[in-house]
């Protein structure tokens, strides 16, 4: 599916749902939508998803705004840190809020997702204006959702990736995977229980057809500061053969893989409304033979014993059940579908549908193939027709089609979707591998097709709702939300590169040994289709015969951390930054070569500084921190008691005569222009601050201040300067600090004006009277806005 070949384009240009003049559709709000079609209406009334008492409240749910979910993420100390903070700061003060005379219903976990990290809330925007409480729990949910330790998601999101069952061992494939929440949850698997400064034998391929989307994939990755993730830009159907060395040549294959395919959406109508008014009957018959493209390639990817987890956030069982049915099928013994009814027992779901019927684009509704007629379906769709309607009933009892999960709206305020847990239970065999060919390839995906949602801008839509729940990111939008189940309608990517699945072409790495440095390219010179990417390609760099050598002797990085990960993008001769990748990243690109389209890997640990007299050319950086910190000489990491930590945070560029004198001695340790990282052990803290007794009373005094509830140890990057030190984190990661430690809720911006200079005036007096002044320390140069606070 290249630029040139089949655009799935409506034609229609401008926003989703719009008309065909290409103009925006005039601003309409939540309850001036219509929400409700009377095809959509009579299809799924005759598919009898819930039975006839239950359907009303079924229609009448997904017609209702749904509320607003996040997860708590990263680390695990540090999630429940984040966790106690929201259920002690800011739940009991929400449960006594009432607005305008009504009570508001408070964050409350949800029920069935693990250690209750997954929230649910639901706040209509009018009433943060009209209560403090409220806006509180606003601004912090914006800024931990910006640091990167609450992940915006429509709960039903979740349920995939958690039936995943990833391991930290497993080598993980994302077929579509932008915006990137469930790639998210899939890292932090892979990097439950590693130990610190050591990666995981695990990895996550996150891979998008659509350059663009794949780019967003960069951002949610940089917030989860993994070595072990790699964003690629493939059509799934052709997601790459990678070689091992060989002979025969063995293809690697995934321990996991997750099909969270491009659908309708039309389970998504809680708050992509505009489905309503654009959903067609054949839209999920465009889609069916994409998605069975995208399963059955993820089939030939899946090791034997391994697990796959095919979704959509629609209801359509052409694009549910007859996709799983009709790969199932296809592949005979080599695939079972698992039943995981006693997996997220507090999950309510209802069982896959083993018939159903199927609508032509007149209206009309079909029990079987043989009724429709050649006019009532487009010529590609008629040529499929049977790929949309279930098997015979032995063969879907056979298959046991009931072990996929339906989750509709009604039963727990969710939005709907679809999750069917496959296994690869034996090799496919030579039969199987020619007949999945035949008829897999011989479907037809439709030349003039348009789908909903198939528009050049971004599906992040403006259509601002005051009515509506409030977003995390502040925004009451009821289409932005960075889950794209909950932005609606999922996009078939129309720009896609692909390097072929057998592309034969396909060059091995080219080995520059020339100069001592290897560098390995693992970008095609010359993709075939799409966008060339817009980043010089990576390359690994050789520790002992670079700059490399130089910055790891000067921190005193012991062998400890494998040399085999750093790698960077060059530009004339030179690099910025410098990223590092676990083993299993580095081995997969190894292999890969150029077959690889890789957008982004790897984690940021240092970048090039432009202070003229530091010792290393080379600061440290936020998020290749914790990676770093074990293997760092001792020199460059400081303990700091609460009371230095909160200078630290509370000033701007203190002096270090203003930090205790045990603090100065280890801050004048190490050359003055130089990065350090500061270490705050809350235990230890506690430990050094006094006896168990005076800790107990500390818990006695409620509420107990802010720093009593972190347990997790915070690690900042500083700038040591000649005569001050600054921490060396983004504004929106110094607001999250303050808050955490000192209890201060703090804008985004950084600044609650009450930070001081070292002349004792506030932020905000210090910026005014300084206007073109020098500030007492040039050299504590401003960190960049990405780094995140360990
Ligand atoms: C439902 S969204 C994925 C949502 C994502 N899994 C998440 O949880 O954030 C579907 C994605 O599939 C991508 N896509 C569309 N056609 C594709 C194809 N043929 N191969 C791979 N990805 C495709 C779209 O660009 C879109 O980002």
């Amino acid at each position: 599916m290249g630029r040139g070949g089949k655009r799935f384009g409506r034609g229609r240009g401008g926003k989703r749902g719009g008309g065909g003049s290409g103009e925006r559709q005039a601003y309409k709000s939540f309850e001036e939508l219509r929400r409700d079609n009377a095809n959509l209406r009579k299809y799924y009334t005759a598919q009898n998803l819930v039975g006839e008492d239950e359907f009303p409240a079924l229609i009448e749910a997904m017609r209702t705004i749904l509320p607003t979910n996040f997860r708590i993420t990263g680390s695990r100390q540090q999630a429940m840190d984040i966790r106690e903070q929201i259920v002690g700061e800011f739940v009991p003060h929400i449960r006594e809020t009432t607005v305008d005379g009504a009570e508001i219903e408070a964050p409350h976990p949800l029920e069935w997702y693990p250690n209750g990290l997954g929230w649910q809330f639901s706040i209509p925007r009018i009433a943060l204006k009209k209560s403090k409480e409220l806006s509180r729990f606003h601004s912090f949910l914006v800024t931990e959702t910006e640091v990167g330790n609450i992940s915006r998601q429509e709960a039903v999101s979740m349920v995939p990736p958690l039936l995943l069952d990833v391991q930290p061992s497993h080598w993980v494939l994302d077929m579509c995977a932008a915006p990137g929440s469930k790639t998210a949850q899939l890292v932090e698997a892979v990097e439950a229980g590693a130990e610190p400064g050591r990666p995981p034998s695990g990895l996550v391929v996150a891979n998008d057809a659509d350059y663009k989307r794949a780019c967003m994939l960069v951002h949610q990755m940089n917030r989860l500061s993994s070595p072990n993730v790699v964003v690629t830009n493939h059509s799934g159907e052709q997601f790459p053969n990678i070689y091992r060395p060989g002979s025969p040549r063995e293809v690697v294959q995934f321990d996991r893989i997750l099909c969270d395919v491009p659908c309708s959406g039309d389970g998504t109508t809680r708050k992509n409304v505009r489905v309503w008014e654009t959903w067609r009957p054949d839209d999920a018959h465009t889609l069916n033979p994409v998605q069975s493209k995208i399963l059955q390639r993820a089939v030939h990817l899946l090791k034997t014993g391994g697990r796959l987890v095919y979704s959509t956030c629609s209801l359509n069982p052409v694009e549910n059940e007859a996709v799983v049915a009709h790969v199932l099928d296809r592949f005979g013994a080599a695939l079972r579908l698992v039943d995981v009814s006693a997996e997220l027992p507090a999950l309510k779901r209802r069982p896959g549908l083993s018939t159903w019927k199927v609508m032509a684009r007149d209206g009309s509704i079909h029990g079987s193939p043989e009724t429709i007629v050649p006019e009532t379906l487009s010529r590609s769709h008629y040529r499929n027709r049977m790929q949309l309607f279930p098997l015979a009933p032995a063969r879907m009892a056979e298959l046991g089609i009931e072990r996929c999960l339906r989750i509709y709206p009604h039963l727990q305020n969710t939005g709907g979707f679809f999750v069917a847990v496959i296994e690869k239970v034996a090799p496919i065999t030579a039969d199987e591998k020619r007949r999945a060919a035949r008829e897999g390839d011989a479907m037809e995906e439709d030349e003039d097709a348009v789908l909903p949602g198939d528009d050049d801008d971004d599906d992040n839509n403006d259509d601002g709702d005051d009515s509506a729940n409030v977003n995390v990111d502040g925004s009451a939008n009821a289409n932005d939300d960075e889950d794209d189940d909950a932005a609606g309608v999922k996009r078939l990517a129309t720009d896609a590169s692909d390097i072929g699945a057998d592309d034969a072409e396909a060059k091995r790495p080219k080995v520059d040994g020339k100069g001592g440095s290897r560098r390995t390219p693992f970008q095609p010179d010359c993709p075939r289709e799409g966008p060339a990417l817009r980043e010089n390609p990576f390359v690994f760099l050789d520790a002992r015969a670079s700059e490399l050598q130089g910055i790891l002797d000067y921190y005193g990085v012991r062998e400890s951390m494998s040399r085999r990960g750093f790698l960077s993008r060059i530009e004339d001769g030179s690099f910025r930054s410098i990223y590092y990748v676990a083993e299993p990243v580095r081995q997969l690109m190894e292999l890969a070569g150029q077959r690889l389209r890789v957008v982004n890997t790897g984690i940021r640990v240092f970048n090039r500084n432009c202070v003229k007299d530091a010792g290393c050319a080379f600061r440290l950086v936020g998020e290749g921190v914790s990676l770093l910190l074990p293997h760092l000489d001792e020199k460059y990491v400081v303990d700091v008691s609460l009371g230095d930590l909160q200078t630290l945070l509370e000033h701007v560029n203190p002096l270090l005569s203003a930090l205790s004198e045990g603090l100065q001695e280890r801050l004048r340790a190490v050359d003055p222009s130089s990065s350090v990282v500061v270490r705050y052990d809350p235990a230890a803290a506690a430990a050094a601050a006094g006896s168990a007794e005076a800790q107990q009373q500390q818990q006695q005094q409620p509420p107990p201040p802010p720093h009593a509830r972190l347990t997790a140890t915070l690690t900042i990057p500083c700038w040591r300067g000649h005569a001050s030190v600054s921490v060396h984190v983004s504004k929106t990661q110094l607001s999250s600090l303050i808050h955490r430690v000192l209890g201060r809720t703090v804008d985004r911006n950084g600044a609650d004006g009450t930070r001081l200079d070292n002349n004792g005036r506030t932020e905000a007096t210090a910026a005014t009277e300084t206007i073109g002044a020098t500030t007492t320390e040039p050299e504590a140069t401003e960190p960049e806005a990405t780094e995140p606070v360990q």
